[in-house]
């Protein structure tokens, strides 16, 4: 594998496969194997995996339209809801079964949306809970009573060497319900760190993040790579998903339908079915900019309808073609 990273052109982990790229192929060295995992409510089946694997040391990104089961994928491994079937393992260790709390222990971390009542806390208490492994009330007593004084210290001291590097660290005594909505991303991703994780589970990083904010967000996702970590994370952004991940999953209606590296999976045309769907009469060569020529009127209002379902600033850049390293960089500097 070769890896490497920077803010302008970060240069992709590759080698994380073993034979053709199709769904479920084995990795070379994988962080997760999970088997015949499903999940239904009512009568339908919202994740129906029958195998998949998450390459360590990369940074991957699972994707799909809305309602694919891409949420439900990610609270199933990491212990927030339970599957109807299935099993995986974590580094090695089978964790199906295993309660969130007890996973996040075992290093596999997943950043959270700040809810009304950790708005209510201070950005350090929420940092402070992050190194408590989110073991709820105990974590509440224990911001009450500090039995641990030792720890209570080293705590807030790796707490506050984290948020300088997130540019936090002024913000330490505001609530956290004052932080815009990029800066709380970036608390979410700066909390998890609190547990030096193995890895890094994000639920759509880039939603509701002010562009001004953008570009540091990628380079503190390509720093955990940097520093040893996985990563998977879940984005409708695909700018962000073809600039920073190495490995792309994607899913529809519940199952695996393509993987491989960005610029193969989005001109892969169960791929492109899969974000179309009920599109599919129209010509998706001009769609997706693929052939080239004047966009009817009709096209533009697709595309816009297109950009609306799945929540794309931009369809026709995320299935045009490749974008050079310049393209790339404007696109990070919108
Ligand atoms: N708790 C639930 N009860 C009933 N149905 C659910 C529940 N959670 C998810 N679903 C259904 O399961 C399917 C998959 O939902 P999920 O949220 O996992 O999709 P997603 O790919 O994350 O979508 P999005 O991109 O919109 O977040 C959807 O049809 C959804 O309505």
């Amino acid at each position: 594998m070769s890896s490497n990273s920077s803010s302008q052109s970060p240069v992709k982990t590759t080698g994380l496969h073993i034979g053709d790229a199709a769904p479920g192929v084995a990795k070379v060295d994988p962080i997760i194997i999970a088997d015949n995992v499903t999940r239904t409510f009512g009568g339908l089946k919202a994740v129906d995996v029958e195998h998949v694997e998450i390459p360590r040391g990369a940074i991957t990104a699972l994707i799909g339209p809305n309602g694919a089961g891409k949420t439900t994928l990610f609270n199933l491994l990491t212990g927030f809801d339970k599957p109807d079937t299935g099993t995986w393992t974590f580094d090695g260790t089978r964790l199906n079964g295993i309660p969130a709390f007890r996973v996040a222990r075992m290093g596999q971390v997943r950043t959270f949306q700040l809810t009304k009542a950790l708005g209510l806390l201070t950005v350090l208490e929420n940092m402070k809970l992050g190194a408590q492994k989110q073991t709820g009330e105990n974590v509440f007593s224990s911001l009450l009573k500090p039995l641990w004084r030792k720890q209570e210290v080293e705590i807030e001291e790796r707490a506050m060497e984290i948020l300088a590097r997130f540019k936090l660290d002024t913000k330490k005594d505001d609530f956290a319900a004052s932080l815009s909505g990029g800066q709380r991303k970036l608390l979410e991703m700066a909390r998890a760190l609190m547990s030096s994780p193995k890895l890094v589970m994000l639920d759509e990083p880039m939603a509701g993040v002010n562009p001004a904010l953008t570009q540091s967000l990628l380079d503190h996702i390509l720093n955990l790579k940097t520093e040893g970590m996985s990563v998977l994370f879940v984005e409708h952004d695909m700018h962000m998903v073809r600039h920073i991940a190495d490995w792309v999953i994607v899913m529809a209606e519940g199952r695996i339908v393509a993987e491989g590296d960005p610029e193969t999976v989005m001109q892969d045309a169960a791929v492109i079915d899969a974000y179309l769907g009920s599109h599919q009469d129209v010509d998706l060569g001009v769609v997706t900019g693929r052939i080239s020529g004047e966009k009817t009127a009709e096209v533009e209002d697709l595309l816009a309808e297109i950009d609306a379902e799945v929540g794309l600033t931009d369809s026709s850049a995320y299935i045009a073609d490749t974008p050079t390293d310049d393209t790339a960089k404007e696109e990070d500097t919108k």
